[in-house]
């Protein structure tokens, strides 16, 4: 499939919108009602801290809501106002916070459901109405939806779009796509659609064992089973990685992101040598500003002498774990919740560890005056934050009088 071509007359179709339709107004007042936070607001004002009785708060100097989830959810919004009777569908997640998505629901805005791990989009008619989320959607699902003659609202961020375009020139280039994400994430799906041959690596060391296949040779079945649900069909490790191209999902460890191109850049290199790696390799930095920012936020916060952090984001967000990882990282004790509702009492903990399990931590507000780091992912309303900065305040101040 000419997937630019589709992309193209995709574009073109009256069926498809992709900038919002005139409600601008009517929907900032409503999300900032729901969203923003008076508090947060105040602490941005003071230079990012907040001291109340023996807590002392400072909140990381890039943090919440990115421009591209701020414009997918307003399409949303704008999506209910504008098609208020029609049946509105969305494919995902809108963003990885459960808030949010609640909110959808509330606005009788319908998720696409899933059976087994196929969605059935047997249930869209032709007359509704379909959301494409921040991370956006598979050529797939979009050739089905507009088959089907419905109408499609695509809130895909452009930092997203601008890496299918990177693969979009790997494929022009006879380059394998090495994609540094997660092979199950929504956005690695969809990017991995657009992408001719490709290769999905999650962290350095795969990447390593990549690099090391290319210059070394190695075992062919391991590591296509390694590989079996991180590569396009008929992958073939021997012939696909002679040209590679550097792509990611855009919410990675930067820092990662940026060894594993320099990992292939040299690999490349040594293996062809200098005046031939324009043919064996091409790269572009595909990671989002916002994503920049956050993490290098992060890395001053955890500079700071703090008692502990607390990161805040959906337990699927991709971005906010890497935040968590950052403080994990330099030995900060950190939490990482997705809502007020995991700060149990000032005893206990719900939060979700690296490793995906949630767990209950005993213990965790210190006794006397604490210094408490706070981040958010880029799916996080600041209300979220709010609500967590004052139970808090809330348990400590209990504390003492107890
Ligand atoms: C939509 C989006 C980022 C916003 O944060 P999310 O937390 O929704 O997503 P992710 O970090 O990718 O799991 C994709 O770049
Ligand atoms: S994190 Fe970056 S790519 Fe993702 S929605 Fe926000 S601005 Fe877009």
């Amino acid at each position: 499939m000419d997937t630019k071509a589709f992309k193209r007359s995709l574009q073109h179709s009256e069926n498809y919108h992709r900038k919002g339709f005139g409600h601008q107004a009517e929907v900032a007042t409503q999300l900032e009602s729901e969203y923003q936070s008076q508090l947060i607001q105040e602490i941005r004002n003071s230079n990012y801290t907040l001291t109340r009785g023996d807590v002392t708060i400072y909140l990381a100097q890039a943090f919440g809501f990115c421009w591209g989830v701020e414009r997918a959810v307003a399409m949303a919004y704008e999506t209910r106002t504008h098609f208020p009777t029609e049946r509105i569908w969305i494919t995902n997640e809108i963003i990885h916070n459960p808030s949010v998505n609640q909110r959808m629901r509330e606005m009788d805005v319908e998720f696409i459901p899933v059976e087994g791990s196929k969605k059935d989009f047997s249930v869209v008619g032709s007359g509704d109405v379909v959301i494409l989320p921040a991370f956006g959607a598979s050529v797939q699902e979009m050739q089905i939806l507009n088959d089907k003659g419905c109408k499609i609202v695509d809130t895909t961020c452009p930092w997203v779009s601008k890496v299918w375009n990177t693969v979009e020139k790997h494929k022009k280039g006879e380059h394998t796509s090495i994609i540094h994400g997660k092979y199950k994430h929504e956005e690695t799906v969809a990017t991995s659609s657009f992408a001719g041959k490709y290769l999905i690596v999650l962290n350095m060391g795969e990447a390593e064992y990549v690099a090391d296949y290319i210059l070394n040779g190695g075992n062919r079945e391991e590591f296509l089973a390694k590989f079996s649900k991180a590569c396009s069909s008929g992958f073939d490790p021997d012939k696909d990685l002679e040209r590679v191209g550097i792509a990611n999902q855009t919410t990675m460890l930067k820092s990662e992101t940026e060894q594993i191109g320099k990992l292939f850049e040299h690999t490349m290199m040594k293996k062809y040598g200098p005046a031939e790696l324009n043919r064996h390799f091409q790269s572009f930095n595909t990671i989002c500003d916002a994503t920049q920012e956050r993490q290098d936020a992060m890395l001053e916060l955890v500079e700071q002498k703090l008692d502990l952090m607390i990161v805040i984001g959906g337990f699927n967000s991709s971005n906010t774990t890497q935040l968590q990882q950052i403080a994990d990282q330099r030995g900060v004790v950190s939490y990482h919740i997705d809502s007020v509702a995991r700060l149990l009492s000032g005893n206990k903990i719900e939060h979700r560890e690296l490793n995906g399990q949630i767990a209950i931590a005993e213990n965790w507000l210190p006794d006397g005056k604490i210094v408490v780091g706070i981040t958010s992912g880029a799916s996080t309303p600041d209300k979220v934050v709010e609500d967590a900065i004052e139970k808090i305040f809330e348990f400590k101040a209990t504390a003492v009088v107890a």
